[in-house]
């Protein structure tokens, strides 16, 4: 066997890259971390996450209005105390002091009355939208076509569900509230200031001018740096990802010292991003206290000249010394919570990236769905046509150049060719996890692309190598063929197809958890439960990409033996890697550079003088040595 043929050994494990990826075009945008949201997109994301809680948002709204604007009435009562009820107790009358402590009392009461609601009401719609964005992301993700997963890592998914949500969920659920509430009181306060003494609530309020200065250029820069940030930790998230899928191969290539100095510089990057994150704002912290201090001191002195001579009332100072206290103390948290809006938004910015996205392969409208014509035999096959079809990936040159090809119903087609050959090309236009370029791949004479979602799947049914295993039981992972299959169904399928006493063989048998101790399932057993989910699909064109991991002799031919039982009467192609399999085909592909050049049953093919007569020998070398 010759390294250039078919029988090339494919990474097992999910995860792995399988193929050489071609390169991507300059500017490809899946080479950066996040897709481009379109504009507007995350402010309609966030509109919309919003919208199914419009009542709630708005009672959680009026709740904080009402409360601020109990709270501030706190200093108000003291200025009262001090210039109404200090000289009336020193009268006798005790009347309008009494009132104030009680009037504190009930505005305590009130605005902690009011907060717990506030509290109660935004909780739910938080956790509301959070939910909602969860699912959205799952499911968008779970629809997009196979085009986008094969360039958009697992890694980056996990990161967008997880620290992008997470990061939302901090300014849900801390940030949002205490941003409001700090806008509120700036609002409230100096109203109140301004009522009180125009003079002082205008130095309060002119200083804001370079307080909304040092906050905009806070802003300006954090921004570009919690993006940088969250970044740099989706690629940390990325590698960790790939790493752990890839586990196998890391051992065997002794890959950990390389990983572990790739690792290490990914997550100093991360610490560098998040350094200057922080000590940004370190520097707005202290510029805006700088502010506020000389704000204070200017007022205090200013107003204890005027208390002086007489053109101050003691309590109104007190009062204005009290809001301005309440005013610039949230000013640093201030800060904090800018952090977690930028972080957010950076973050939803993100998520509107990867909601954006549409499938390439995209389900047809009802209207224009066609069904799939009766069929005529007891068997399941369908005729396959490959009409006119070609195709080129998104980021690489033509892979099948105009290609023709029928399969009649019922007939095993053995695929095989040098890699890169275009197997699995066509094997993936005929399961549509991509559309051709130009023709149609057609089933039975309808075109892929008019059937359906639940009719495609019924078509055409594929079975890749790894024969994946879903966390659960046997009985369910057999039980994804076909969802209402009884157990009855699943144990038929499985003595089929010769998986039964494997299975008996098992801690608890059918209903023995895959992933759990004692459930571990070999490769060849994988394979095993994987035919039985396709005979239970019972689909019309079954697509076989026959693993090229060696087993062991008996294992091969139960393989062998229930490969002959889920092919019996359907279209079958399989991408063959087995000279037992070649042979069991009515018919070989041999395929080079997206072009069949050989095409002929097994016996006709070996007694020619083409490359399928020299990889035959070849592997026959290589079985009896
Ligand atoms: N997702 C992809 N994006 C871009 N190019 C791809 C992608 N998948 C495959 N290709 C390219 O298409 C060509 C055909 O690949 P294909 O996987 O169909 O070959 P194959 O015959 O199945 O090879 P093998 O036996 O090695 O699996 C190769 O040049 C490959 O680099």
């Amino acid at each position: 066997m010759t390294s250039s043929t078919s029988v090339r050994e494919k990474p097992a494990h999910p995860g792995e890259p399988d193929l050489p990826e071609a390169p991507a075009p300059a500017g490809d945008p899946f080479d950066k971390d996040d897709l481009p949201a379109p504009p507007g997109a995350t402010r309609t994301l966030l509109l919309s996450l919003l919208a199914p809680l419009r009542g709630r948002v708005v009672l959680a709204t009026v709740l904080l209005l009402v409360q601020q604007a109990v709270v501030q009435a706190g200093p108000l009562l003291v200025a009262y105390a001090i210039d109404r009820g200090v000289p009336a107790v020193r009268a006798g009358d005790h009347g309008p002091l009494i009132a104030v402590g009680i009037g504190y009392l009930l505005c305590a009461a009130l605005s902690g009355g009011l907060q717990y609601a506030f509290i109660v009401a935004s909780a739910r719609v938080n956790q509301d939208v959070l939910l909602d964005l969860r699912g959205r992301i799952f499911r968008h993700a779970q629809a997009l076509s196979v085009d986008f997963h094969e360039r958009y890592t697992s890694g980056r998914l996990i990161s967008r569900s997880t620290t992008d949500v997470e990061s939302l969920r901090e300014l849900l659920s801390e940030g949002l509230q205490e941003l409001i509430t700090v806008l509120l009181s700036f609002l409230y306060i100096s109203v109140m200031l301004l009522w009180l003494d125009l003079g002082l609530g205008a130095v309060a309020v002119a200083s804001f001018v370079p307080l909304y200065l040092l906050v905009r250029l806070y802003q300006r820069r954090a921004g570009a740096l919690f993006r940088d940030r969250s970044t740099a930790i989706a690629a940390v998230i990325v590698k960790f990802a790939e790493t752990m899928n890839g586990i196998r191969p890391v051992r065997a290539f002794r890959r950990e010292r390389a990983n572990d100095a790739e690792f290490a510089v990914l997550n100093s990057r991360h610490e560098r991003t998040n350094g200057s994150a922080m000590l940004e704002m370190a520097r707005y912290v202290i510029g805006s206290r700088l502010v506020a201090n000389i704000a204070v001191a200017g007022i205090v002195l200013w107003g204890a000249y005027r208390v002086a001579d007489g053109g101050l009332a003691l309590g109104v100072l007190a009062a204005a010394v009290l809001y301005l206290r309440r005013l610039y103390d949230p000013i640093d948290r201030l800060g904090m919570f800018l952090n977690s809006y930028q972080s957010a938004a950076a973050s939803l910015e993100k998520i509107a990236g990867l909601l954006a996205q549409t499938p390439t392969v995209p389900e047809p409208p009802a209207a224009v769905t066609r069904p799939l014509p009766a069929l005529e035999s007891a068997h399941p096959g369908r005729e396959v046509r490959f009409d006119g079809v070609r195709f080129a990936y998104r980021t690489g040159g033509e892979v099948l150049p105009r290609f023709d090809l029928t399969l009649p119903a019922g007939q095993t087609v053995a695929v095989v060719g040098s890699t890169g050959a275009g197997k699995s090309t066509l094997a993936k236009l005929l399961a549509r996890f991509y559309d051709p370029t130009e023709g149609s791949v057609l089933l039975d004479g309808v075109d892929l692309r008019e059937l359906s979602g639940a009719e495609l799947r019924r078509g055409v049914v594929m079975v890749t190598q790894e024969a994946f295993l879903f966390s659960g039981t046997v009985a369910e992972n057999i039980a994804i063929g076909r969802p209402d299959a009884t157990r009855e169904d699943i144990e038929h399928a499985a003595k089929a197809i010769g998986a039964h006493d494997f299975i008996m063989s098992l801690p608890d048998g059918y209903d023995t958890d895959v992933r759990k101790r004692g459930g571990r399932i070999s490769a060849g057993q994988r394979q095993l439960v994987a035919f039985a989910r396709a005979l239970l699909a019972d689909p019309a064109v079954l697509i076989l990409d026959e693993a090229t991991s060696s087993l062991d002799i008996p294992g091969e031919r139960a393989v062998q033996r229930a490969m002959h039982t889920v092919l019996r009467g359907r279209t079958a192609v399989v991408i063959a890697h087995r000279l037992s399999t070649v042979e069991i085909a009515d018919r070989v592909l041999v395929m080079e550079h997206g072009r069949v050049v050989e095409d002929g049953a097994p016996a006709e093919l070996v007694a020619g003088s083409g490359s399928f007569a020299d990889l035959h020998r070849a592997w026959r070398d290589s079985v009896v040595s």
